[in-house]
């Protein structure tokens, strides 16, 4: 069966300590992604390694610090990495797609659907999109750093049926094996505890960011969108076949087997609220406890600037927070409807849709703190 796949490649499985690209690595990568391509799979690679590509072409000895120092090596490094790619790509055929995104390209929901609508065409077309956080325009508030979490939202974002995050380590040990020779690999997680994040270390190499624990952060963000992830090596050819097939050397995360909608997900995890709606205790009671829609009546007031279509901040009399949802009414509009009737409120306001909040684009609170113990 044709499945959509999200492979993600380390800085540490591409490049070497001392800088620059292993364009064999490469090559050895572009060929077990073009087999499964081959069987029909729809791919997409999130990739690593611009920064320690580029740092050594540009005159640094090692691996910059500063973050402009970092945008530009990952400026001269982006550009050698995908042409590494389309090339060994090239050899089977298949076309390579760049694209670079930034955390408010997932916040932003009109900028969410653009790239998802390229990467659907590019899917379409049998390419492979090559995706990479813009680094020289992503600043330190937005910066992902490392690419597993980026990776986790790519995967959530096309709903991707698996995420295989690809490091130097065939999964994660019980301790950061590079230090406890006795750590034991763990075969399968369905649920992150604390004590799992106590077992993940650092990154193991000068080239590598994250470590493992910012593979739990991206198992974390994959698993409450239903995507099944491994992370684990694949080192010889035929692995990646194998890791697709369950039979991988690493670890398996198992997502809970009810997911949010897509729709739902971004509301509730990735956007990014722009005002609030205070609202009263009928209204509380009808959105937590009886699925329905927020209607004006229930409405005393709204705060910010936010337009409609954008997610709010759902707030009780007593300032809880119970949830968020897309506003189908800018501030004005509410504060002329507040309290009304739905028949006076449509006498009132020109709306695309009478419901403030509809229970489809709605998240109540409980379900993101759930989402939160579970992790
Ligand atoms: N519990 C653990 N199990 C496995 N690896 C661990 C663990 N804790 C820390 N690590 C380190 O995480 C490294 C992989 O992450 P990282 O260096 O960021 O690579 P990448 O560039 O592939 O993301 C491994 O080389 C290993 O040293
Ligand atoms: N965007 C950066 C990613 C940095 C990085 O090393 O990430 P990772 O391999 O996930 O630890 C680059 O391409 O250099």
């Amino acid at each position: 069966m044709s499945k959509r796949i999200v492979v993600k490649i380390g800085s540490s499985s591409l490049t070497s300590e001392q800088g620059g690209l292993n364009r064999n690595q490469v090559k050895f990568f572009a060929d077990e992604l073009a087999s499964l391509h081959a069987e029909g799979h729809q791919v997409l690679l999130v990739t690593s390694g611009a920064i320690a590509a580029g740092f050594r072409r540009l005159g640094y000895a090692t691996r910059p610090k500063l973050v402009h120092e970092k945008q530009a090596a990952a400026a001269v490094g982006q550009a050698l990495l995908m042409q590494a790619y389309q090339e060994a790509l090239g050899a089977s055929g298949i076309a390579a797609a760049q694209i670079l995104l930034t955390r408010p390209d997932f916040s932003n929901r009109g900028r969410a659907q653009n790239a998802t609508r390229t990467i659907e065409e590019l899917l379409k077309q049998q390419a492979i999109p090559i995706i990479n956080e813009n680094d020289t325009v992503a600043v330190d508030e937005i910066k992902f750093g490392e690419n597993d979490s980026l990776s986790a939202l790519v995967a959530n974002l096309v709903k991707a049926d698996g995420l295989y995050i690809l490091t130097d380590m065939d999964g994660l040990y019980t301790g950061d094996p590079r230090k406890m020779p006795e750590a034991v690999r763990i075969e399968s997680v369905d649920t992150l505890t604390e004590e799992l994040y106590q077992m993940a270390g650092g990154a193991g190499s000068s080239v590598g960011t994250g470590g493992m624990r910012s593979k739990l952060d991206a198992a974390r963000i994959a698993m409450r969108g239903g995507v099944p992830l491994f992370v684990g090596r694949v080192s010889e050819s035929g692995d990646l076949q194998a890791a697709a097939a369950g039979r991988g050397k690493g670890t398996y995360f198992v997502p809970a087997l009810h997911s949010l909608s897509a729709k739902k997900h971004w509301v509730g995890f990735l956007s990014d609220p722009q005002g609030k709606i205070i609202v009263d205790g009928g209204a509380e009671d009808a959105l937590l406890n009886r699925g329905s829609s927020l209607l004006p009546a229930g409405i005393t007031a709204a705060e910010g600037d936010f337009h409609p279509g954008e997610v709010v901040e759902v707030v009780g009399s007593d300032g809880r927070v119970l949830g968020r949802g897309i506003s189908n009414y800018a501030p004005w509009q509410i504060t002329a409807v507040a309290g009304l009737s739905t028949d006076e409120a449509r006498k009132r306001v020109d709306v695309a849709r009478i419901e403030v909040i509809h229970r489809d684009e709605w998240v109540a609170a409980t379900i993101l703190k759930e989402a939160h113990a579970n992790e």
